[in-house]
């Protein structure tokens, strides 16, 4: 390798497997085993599974360098936990090898090494003393951890009378504050109001450029392309894909759009997870579909034919001007955009009311050929976003022979008379 790549390298993870047991008794048992069987010097049986046994991680390998972000995505029960607990040394491997170069905080449950019992005061100075910083330090940075986190007048009293919210915002604080090499962050930034979110954000920024690296987990993909250049796809512990933030975004949500269908085709109807108010930016995209001109639904639209690209969204207050955006991707092919339209080109701001509401984008002939496609549609309003679904996966069909058109002409063919 060369050597300045090596002096970058924060964390280096080799072939690194985990297994755990959904038996606690066996569970038990087994580690009784292993130690002794290390007792008499026989080798662990690190490679294999025993009754019930599985493996939350297998032979997982990845490298961060200085200011990276990377973005660990995965359904619920596809490692991301298991992973950081190993980085942050809480927990061993059974196979492989992993090197972390540098102070590793981690933020890894909401509140992670609060004591519910003890005052915000007194958490910082055991939570930051814990991470490294003397007591000196500490008390230098006292009052910056105290504004960072917003809880001035509750500082005295126990963490156990703070919300989610603030318990979150005091462990992102005092992470922060020490100024680590390696900072892990696993949802807690989908805790708190959007412009504490926005101030994390560029919090982050600084210390990326500083040449802090960071692993961030979330099921919100729109928080890691946000934050993220490189990102990590897991699945039932194997890994899936790893690369370019947006690249394995759109493999994630591809993978979870079609888990539902037969034979990769798509299902008639994306509908989205549900998010709770802590992740809600107030108006979020609740399903996507097509419809024909008659209102039904379309599993897949035609060349040429009326198509209705149906967005639904769910308000909790009123919103005007907002403008939505779709961006079309061939699946196949060089991943070029084929179709951007954004209702705002159109000079359509639109008005939502609170509840449920369908925005629908009216193509009376649809232009696209036959062929599998990904959307990217998103909800803003200026500057301002609220929801992104980056991958809404279709496939266009048709009952004419277009086997050498990139597009759909609408056309008619006729004779004129002359003389
Ligand atoms: N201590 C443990 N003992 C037994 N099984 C465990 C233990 N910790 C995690 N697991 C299991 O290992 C698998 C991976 O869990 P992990 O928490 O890493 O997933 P995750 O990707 O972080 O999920 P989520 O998105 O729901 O947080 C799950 O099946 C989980 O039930």
């Amino acid at each position: 390798m060369n050597n300045q790549l090596e002096k970058d390298l924060v964390i280096s993870v080799k072939d690194v497997s985990k297994k755990f047991c959904r038996d606690l008794k066996r569970s038990l048992f087994y580690g009784i085993q292993d130690i002794a069987s290390e007792i008499i010097g026989k080798p662990r049986q690190s490679e294999e599974l025993r009754s019930q046994e599985f493996w939350a991680l297998k032979d997982v390998s990845f490298q961060l360098k200085k200011g990276d972000a990377l973005g660990l995505v995965g359904a619920n029960g596809a490692g991301k936990s298991t992973l950081l607990r190993i980085i942050s040394g809480l927990i061993n491997p059974d196979t492989g090898v992993i090197n972390v170069t540098g102070r590793v905080a981690p933020l890894i449950a909401l509140g992670a090494g609060f004591n519910p019992i003890l005052t915000g005061r007194e958490n910082i100075y055991a939570n930051m003393s814990i991470l490294g910083l003397s007591k000196q330090e500490i008390d230098k940075n006292f009052d910056s951890v105290v504004d960072f986190a917003e809880i001035w007048d509750a500082i005295e009293a126990p963490v156990q009378t703070y919300s989610s919210g603030m318990s979150a915002r005091l462990g992102f604080a005092c992470a922060i504050h020490i100024e680590p090499e390696i900072l892990l962050v696993d949802e807690v930034l989908s805790v708190g109001d959007i412009k504490f979110k926005m101030k994390c954000h560029r919090r982050l920024a600084k210390l990326q450029e500083k040449g802090t690296a960071f692993i961030l987990v979330s099921h919100n993909s729109h928080s890691i392309l946000n934050i993220c250049n490189k990102a990590i796809y897991l699945k039932q512990g194997q890994l899936i894909m790893s690369g370019e933030a947006e690249a394995v975004v759109n493999k994630y949500e591809e993978d979870l759009a079609f888990s539902e269908g037969k034979d990769g085709r798509s299902k008639a109807i994306m509908r989205l997870r549900e998010k709770p108010s802590h992740e809600s930016s107030g108006l979020d995209i609740t399903s996507i579909f097509f419809r024909d001109e008659q209102g039904n639904i379309l599993e897949t639209p035609l060349s040429g034919k009326p198509a209705y690209l149906c967005v639904e969204c769910q308000a909790n207050q009123h919103f005007e001007d907002i403008n939505v955006g779709v961006k079309i991707r061939a699946i196949l092919g060089e991943q070029d955009v084929v179709l951007y339209l954004t209702s705002n080109n159109d000079s359509c701001l639109l008005e939502i009311t609170p509840g449920k509401t369908e925005i629908q984008l009216q193509m009376s002939q649809l232009g696209l050929s036959p062929g599998r496609y990904t959307a990217r549609i998103y909800l803003r309003q200026g500057v301002r976003s609220f929801d992104i679904i980056e991958s809404f996966r279709f496939i266009v069909e048709t009952s004419e022979i277009m086997s050498r058109c990139l597009f759909y002409q609408p056309r008619n063919w006729q004779t004129i008379k002359l003389d």
